[in-house]
Order: structure tokens, then sequence, then C-alpha cells
């Protein structure tokens, strides 16, 4: 598409028109909004444990209510409707669907999902379903989890029950959210569920949901469903040296390949990025040759997830990597994240240059902000509408140089348990009173309804 045609001008106002059939959408993640964590048959997940482990979540927050989707999930669908979204991004939890995380099948809990599946297609929004999202069942924790080598085809029966169950109405499926935070937050770092330090556990877990991904990929082939299509989504952090020195630019190197690169090469060409596999050199996991060809098992399209970029710079002895993340100047998010939008143009480009020009949608972006309802219930929360305005200009940018971006996921349709943070990080464009879960669309969110019935951007 050439600049002229998506630049249209309409009066004064210079719109930035996206192509057609764009699926604007909001995401959302099933711990994170569902509550009811036990309820009609389902087993308990790793995170229902973590958070009600005192000390891992800020104020000893927990899922167990959330934003009460799971009993209020039809007045969601309205609130999605009203919204005008094209598509939404949930996750399923495992443990509802299978309790002990393999063998039966509880049908409350994958009637919960054929329900909510049912009124979205009435509402004419296609559902995006993200198969984990971080919530595994603790009986497999207790097998080892992710560092488990079996976990692989646990996950990929687990998939395979809702390919053949959901698979005639669900049409796009992600695998795995962000498999670099399950091993590094929830294996190494021990900032997330099962909350482990163990370098050794963490790496053993990065292979396994390579694997579990590739698996579950085959088991959807096997299922020969034309209309299916079936990808991952991988969060990304461009890393930019803190200066140019050589120091610094070996360790942005390492940041790059550690935090861009571990899960997409692989994936993408069957190889670990060689600077990783040096640096854990005597840690890194025994893996069998035919595990690649799983791996690389291809995919329809990439799920992206960008907040923002990180400035490193080299630091030795410092962390896993020997590097240090130095603040920048300018504005940030409640978060503590750096706003740049050029980040995002930049992680587009690079993936459609360098990994063959994959379909791409950005399964996540958005920002955290201090939001406050005024006197008469508005939540003006133009500091993120800025955001996400800025964001979609890069997104617009990224298209017009050739990069097959086909949908776009704001984080999130509304506030929610923000994991460690608990609740005292709000991402929706709709303003949930945990006290009342009264909904209020916010100004963000009246805005996006806009940008995608107009399916652009006004300057
Ligand atoms: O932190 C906002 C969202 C989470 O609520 C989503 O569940 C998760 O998919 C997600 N990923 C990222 C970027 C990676 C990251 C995750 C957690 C903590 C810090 C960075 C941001 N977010």
């Amino acid at each position: 598409m050439g600049v002229g045609k998506a630049l249209t001008q309409k009066g004064s106002e210079r719109m930035r028109q996206f192509p057609q059939g764009f699926l604007w959408g909001c995401a959302t993640a099933s711990y994170q909004i569902e509550g009811s964590p036990l309820s009609d048959g389902a087993g308990p997940s790793i995170w229902h444990r973590f958070s009600h482990t005192p000390g891992n979540v800020l104020g000893g927050d927990t899922g167990d209510v959330a934003c009460d989707h799971y009993r209020r999930w039809r007045d969601d669908v309205v609130l999605m409707r009203e919204l005008g979204i094209r598509a939404y991004r949930f996750s399923i939890a495992w443990p509802r669907v299978l309790p002990e995380g393999r063998g039966a099948v509880n049908e409350n809990g994958l009637a919960f999902y054929g329900r909510l599946v049912d009124a979205l297609l009435e509402a004419d929004i296609i559902p995006f379903v993200t198969l984990y999202h971080w919530d595994l069942p603790g009986s497999l924790q207790d097998l080892g989890g992710w560092a488990n080598r079996d976990v692989a085809g646990w996950f990929a029966d687990y998939a395979d029950v809702l390919f053949g169950r959901l698979g005639d109405r669900v049409h796009h499926w992600i695998t795995l959210n962000e498999p670099w935070c399950v091993a590094h937050l929830g294996y190494i770092l021990g900032q997330h569920a099962p909350g482990m330090r163990d370098l050794w556990a963490g790496l053993r877990a990065v292979h396994n949901l390579l694997l579990a991904h590739g698996r579950a990929v085959l088991a959807f082939r096997q299922r020969n469903m034309p209309e299916g299509r079936i990808g991952i989504t991988l969060n990304f952090r461009p890393p930019h040296p803190g200066s140019q020195s050589e120091q610094d630019r070996a360790a942005a190197r390492r940041a790059h390949a550690y935090h861009n690169r571990l899960f997409l090469d692989p994936i993408f060409t069957g190889r670990y990025p060689d600077p990783i596999v040096q640096w854990f050199k005597d840690s890194w996991p025994e893996t069998l040759q035919s595990d690649q060809d799983v791996i690389r098992a291809p995919i329809d399209f990439l799920g992206v997830n960008y907040y923002t970029r990180n400035v490193v710079v080299h630091a030795p002895g410092t962390g896993l990597l020997h590097t240090r993340v130095i603040r920048q100047p300018g504005p940030h998010t409640a978060m503590g994240w750096e706003i740049y939008p050029e980040g995002l143009f930049e992680l587009l480009l690079w993936i459609h240059q360098a990994y063959g020009s994959p379909v791409l949608y950005i399964t996540e972006n958005g920002a955290a902000f201090e939001d406050r309802p005024d006197p008469s219930g508005t939540v003006r929360d133009t500091d993120r509408l800025d955001y996400l305005r800025q964001h979609f200009v890069q997104a617009h940018r990224a298209i017009q140089e050739g990069v097959r971006l086909q949908g776009y996921f704001v984080w999130s349709l509304m506030d929610n348990f923000e994991w460690a943070h608990g609740y005292s990080k709000r991402f929706g464009i709709v303003y949930v009173d945990f006290g009342s879960q009264k909904r209020t669309i916010k100004q963000s969110g009246h805005w996006y309804c806009g940008v995608i019935a107009r399916n652009g951007l006004e300057n």
C-alpha cells in the first residue's frame, strides 16, 4: 500500500487509515479477571497458591474475586460490544478444564468457555484464545511443572481437548503467553508463580515451554482445521546500549539475545541464540536433536507484546547477564516503564526483516496510570489515551513499511489483577471499582471506540 492511500486528507484532518479488516481488540487473562478460582470443580493453579502465600503479592491481594468475570461474563461481552471491538483475546484456565492438569475433563469448566465463545460470536466479536497465560494446575507443579520435560505432553493433551471441543467456533489460537516471563520470573527470579529461584530449573523450563508449544502446534495440525490459525505470544523489550562503548554494546547484545531472541530464534530458525548458549554454557539443558523439529513446527502468526524499551549498560557481576538498566529522562508509566513509542516501530520492523515477514498481531500494548474517577464518575485518562495514540501511529508506520500487522489488542479491556502488584496497577480502558464491581468506560475507551469505527487515527 502506498503511503498516499493510507494518509487520506479529510478536511483539515490527516487520517492514518489502517488496512481493511484490521482486527482492533482488547486482551485479558483468566487468573487476572475471572475470580471464582475453585468453582464448579476447578483445581487450584500455581497463581492461586502463590497469591495465597503471604509476601508474594502486594497487599496480600489474590485472584479470588478479581473482576468477578466468571459470573459477570455476559455483561462484560455487552461492554465489549459497546466498545465496538472486533476481536477479544482471552485465556483459558487449564485447571478449570483439567483440574489435575491431566486426565478427567471438568465439563463445567469447559462449558463456561463454550458459553463465553458463543456470546462473543453472537456479538460479532472474534475470539482469540490463549491456551496458557500462567495459571498452571498446581498438581503439575507438584511434578516439577515446566522444569519437567513431560509437561510438553501434558500441555499438548490439554490443548487437544480444547481444539476438539472449541475448534469449530474458535479459529485463532495462541499456545503460550510470554514463555520468557514463565521461565525468568517464575523459575529464575521467583517474582511470579511458582516462586522458584533456580537457574537450572529455569533454563529447562525455557526448553520445555518451547517443546510444549511445538507439540501443541503439531496436535493442532493433526486436527486438520483449515480455518484455524495458531501462533504464540512473545514479550519483547528492544535494548539500546547506554553508550557506544564496546562493553555497553555487548551488554545490549546479551540483553537482546536473552529478552528478544531466546524463543524467537528456536521457533523460526531451530537454534538458540549463540550468545545465550555461550553465556549459560555449563547450566544449559541437555536437548535432543529431534527437539528442534518439534519446536520449529511452522506457525501461522506471531503475537507481539510490547510496552517499552530498555537502555542497558555493562555491569560486571550484576544480575543474570551482568547488565544494568539505566532509567531515562522523560515520561514513564505507573509501572516505571519509559514511554518509548518508536520502540514499537523498531521492533516490528526488526521482526519483519530478520524473521521472514511473518503475519503479526500486537497481542498486548497498554499502560498503567493512576486513574481517578472525578466526582461525576468520569475517568479522564488522557495519559493512557496519548500512550495508545502514539503507539498506534508507530504501528501504522510499520504497516506502511510492509509489516504484515493484522491486528492490535490493547492491554487491557478492564483494570484487573496485575500479578505481584495486585490491584494497585490499572491498565484497563474500562475502570473497575473492585468494591462494587461497577465498570466505567474511561476516556481512552471512548476514544478507542472511535478509532475502531473509523479504522484509523485523526491527527
Ligand atoms: O504488566 C501488564 C501485562 C500483564 O498484565 C499481562 O498479563 C502480561 O502478559 C504482560 N506482559 C508484559 C510485559 C512483560 C512483563 C510481564 C510482567 C512484568 C514485567 C514485564 C506486561 N504484561
